[in-house]
């Protein structure tokens, strides 16, 4: 089963290390783990498409009670997720990495 179909869920617990540097190689695009944190800055076109993905991971954060701090530029977003509860990455962050992974579909070129 992908990671983007999985639902987060409450008290998840902290992962290991390594465990979480190898989902996300694994698993997700581009995302860089940094202690704590599952981060990745988007580059957009523009200001307005800036903002549909700020609303959509909003919309993603909403569907699953997890949030990610923002920090968002005319056409760059940057995410991090990390979980406060665990004061570390559970594998909610990495769900909703995927979940946000999941809004730009794969070319394949
Ligand atoms: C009760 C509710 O589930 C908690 O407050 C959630 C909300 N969103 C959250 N988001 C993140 N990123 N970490 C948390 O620990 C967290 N806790």
């Amino acid at each position: 089963m992908s990671l983007a179909t999985e639902r987060c869920i409450p008290n998840a617990p902290a992962m290991p290390v390594d465990e979480t540097v190898q989902l996300a190689s694994a698993q997700l695009d581009n995302w860089m783990v940094a202690g704590p944190q599952l981060e990745k800055t988007f580059q957009l076109g523009n200001f307005h498409d800036t903002m549909a993905l700020v609303n959509a991971i909003a919309w993603i954060a909403h569907s699953q009670d997890h949030h990610p701090d923002l920090e968002v530029g005319y056409n760059r977003c940057r995410v991090v997720w990390s979980t406060h509860s665990a004061g570390a990455l559970t594998r909610n962050d990495f769900i909703c990495a995927a979940r946000v992974d999941a809004l730009f579909p794969r070319t394949g070129f």
